[in-house]
């Protein structure tokens, strides 16, 4: 992996925070694709700990920089564990808004492939998933950075 790309796929911090600030003049938005509850796929489920066919709250977003899509994002949060935390109140607030103001928040090592989002059309060089965890409330995130990123930053295509 590049060490541009590098700097983007390990960044623990927020990547709304570095979305904003990499797209300089640019609006940034969370366009909200789906929201809803759902069946984790098996490999969610795992990284979760949740049994399979367990119900889970699933939200896909795109993160844009004037109405483009820079990177599109999966969530899966267990149902049970998300009474106290209204998370499907988001609606266009970033999730990562929510996380970082959490003061006991812990984020799980950052696991990245080369695959393109199985759930988004557009094409990427690089994912990423962690776990966050804050309590017993647990949200995976997996976020998959996208060509049209890599073009308006100039990025190496890998
Ligand atoms: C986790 C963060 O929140 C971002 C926003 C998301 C959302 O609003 O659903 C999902 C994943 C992230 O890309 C972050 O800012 O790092």
């Amino acid at each position: 992996m590049s060490p541009a790309w590098w700097a983007w796929v390990a960044s623990r911090d927020s990547l709304t925070a570095r979305l904003i600030e990499a797209g300089g003049e640019k609006t940034f938005r969370v366009r909200l694709l789906d929201q809803r509850p759902g069946r984790p796929r098996p490999d969610e489920a795992d990284a979760l700990d949740l049994p399979v066919g367990r119900l889970a709250w699933l939200r896909e977003v795109a993160l844009c920089l004037d109405d483009r899509p820079w990177v599109v994002a999966r969530s899966v949060a267990p149902l049970e564990q998300l009474r106290g935390q209204r998370l499907d109140r988001l609606g266009e607030r970033s999730l990562g808004s929510w996380l970082f103001r959490q003061p006991d928040l812990e984020r799980s090592p950052i696991e990245v492939t080369a695959s393109s989002a199985p759930f988004h059309p557009d094409s990427g060089p690089w994912g990423r998933r962690s776990v966050f965890r804050h309590g017993r409330f647990a949200v995976l995130v997996q976020e998959f950075f996208l060509d049209a990123m890599a073009d308006e930053l100039a990025l190496p295509s890998r």
